[in-house]
């Protein structure tokens, strides 16, 4: 199944080879804040990250990804709107072509130029393949980039970029602690939903933190510089990689700050 960002392949015709992108908990959507609902419930997000279990880095045509080593429960998240221990698995970005647009998910109708995804998989489950495919098998945070000053805990991922241009290229990362990628605050909403690229499966507890990391210009045009072809294809900007916000279908969204 040949799915990409483009005209011919893009978020409009997934459905075609991936039905469920027309189903009742579809990824991402708008949140809007005064329509969610604080839930007292919810308890606070505990995540716990082994720098050591960085593996790697991969463009694989869509994104680039950092893969961890998830054999133990080195780095793992709890709390907050799930039941159990999930493994980080990856993360990813997904990002525009101008800074006007780039996210997934929308602040009531406001785009950023970039969403950060940490996705995680239920350890009730033997594996993530297995997990994927189950309602509560994945819970995936989300962290808005927006344009203001240099990052620079982003700089040491930016600058592997260079060795991955090219679709299915890879390159050794390690000793990489991804809580220094999030905001001081770890509020959030929470809803649930799916995979935001096919296979698009309904698995996800999405974790969407209220607060915003900051992102310069001059990085964003680095994360543009990735290549969506492959080497001795004709070279094709990785950029636009966000599907558009999906029907809420009735969903309750939550929040656990006030
Ligand atoms: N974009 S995302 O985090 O929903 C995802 C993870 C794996 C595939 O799609
Ligand atoms: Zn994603």
């Amino acid at each position: 199944h040949a799915w990409g960002y483009g005209a011919q392949d893009g978020p409009e015709m997934w459905a075609e080879s991936f039905p469920i992108a027309n189903g009742p908990r579809q990824s991402p959507i708008d949140i809007v804040p005064t329509q969610a609902q604080h839930d007292p419930s919810l308890k606070q997000l505990k995540l716990k990250y082994d720098p050591a279990t960085a593996k790697g880095i991969l463009n694989n045509g869509h994104s680039f990804q950092v893969d961890f080593t998830d054999d133990d429960n080195s780095s793992t998240l709890a709390g907050g709107p799930v039941t159990g221990i999930y493994r980080l698995r990856q993360f990813h970005f997904h990002w525009g072509s101008s800074d006007d647009k780039g996210s997934e998910h929308t602040i009531a109708g406001t785009k950023f130029p970039c969403e950060l995804h940490l996705v995680h998989w239920n350890t009730k489950y033997p594996n993530f393949g297995e997990a994927a495919n189950k309602p509560d098998g994945l819970a995936v945070v989300g962290v808005f980039l927006k344009t203001g000053s240099a990052n620079p805990r982003l700089q040491k991922v930016l600058d592997a970029l260079d060795d991955i241009r090219s679709k299915g290229r890879q390159t050794t990362f390690s000793n990489f602690d991804p809580k220094t990628l999030l905001p001081a605050s770890l509020d959030f909403w929470t809803y649930e939903g799916s995979l935001t690229t096919p296979p698009l499966l309904e698995s996800v507890t999405w974790i969407v933190l209220k607060d915003p990391i900051s992102v310069s210009p001059a990085q964003m045009a680095k994360f543009r510089s990735l290549l969506f072809t492959s080497e001795g294809e004709a070279p094709c900007c990785m950029v636009d990689n966000f599907r558009p916000p999906q029907p809420l279908k009735g969903r309750k969204v939550r929040a656990s700050f006030k």
